[in-house]
């Protein structure tokens, strides 16, 4: 039998070279884990109205355009998920935690210090093309 897949919205958060990542609570599935803010695609929700909505709730920040980065699927074995990763770079409002949820500016050196779920791997080696040149 196929899992049931979780789409999930994710947004990669960057200005002036900088990042905001968010720690997923411990009761959260990979909870502990440093995450890319987002959340589950509702139904009748486009990738982007989802990814507005998520970011809105969770970190308080106006989406005004994003740029889709890569698609990827990941099986957790408890759970199947299929991340739609954009980056956000245009944006208003001062990004917090919304939540409750640690968060922090960081850049690019210091984010491929953090732990990520397995799934991530794919996103930092995707911005790892355009970020480590920068060195
Ligand atoms: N937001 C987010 N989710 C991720 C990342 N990487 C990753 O594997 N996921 C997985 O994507 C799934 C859904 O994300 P989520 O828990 O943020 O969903 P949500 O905001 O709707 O949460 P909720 O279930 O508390 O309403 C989780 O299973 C989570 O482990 C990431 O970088 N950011
Ligand atoms: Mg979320």
């Amino acid at each position: 039998m196929t899992k049931k897949v979780v789409n999930v919205a994710v947004g990669v958060i960057i200005r002036d070279a900088q990042f905001f990542v968010c720690k997923r609570a411990k009761e959260q599935h990979q909870g502990g884990l440093w995450e890319f803010p987002g959340g589950k695609i509702e139904a009748q929700e486009s990738v982007t109205q989802a990814l507005a909505r998520e970011l809105k709730e969770e970190i308080g920040i106006d989406v005004h355009g994003s740029e889709h980065l890569l698609t990827i699927e990941h099986d957790y074995g408890d759970k199947q998920v299929k991340l739609e990763v954009h980056k956000v770079e245009d944006f208003s409002g001062q990004a917090t935690g919304l939540e409750g949820q640690p968060s922090q500016w960081i850049s690019w050196c210091e984010l491929k210090q953090l732990a990520f779920p397995a799934a991530n791997v794919a996103i930092l080696d995707a911005l790892a093309q355009q970020y480590d040149e920068h060195q």
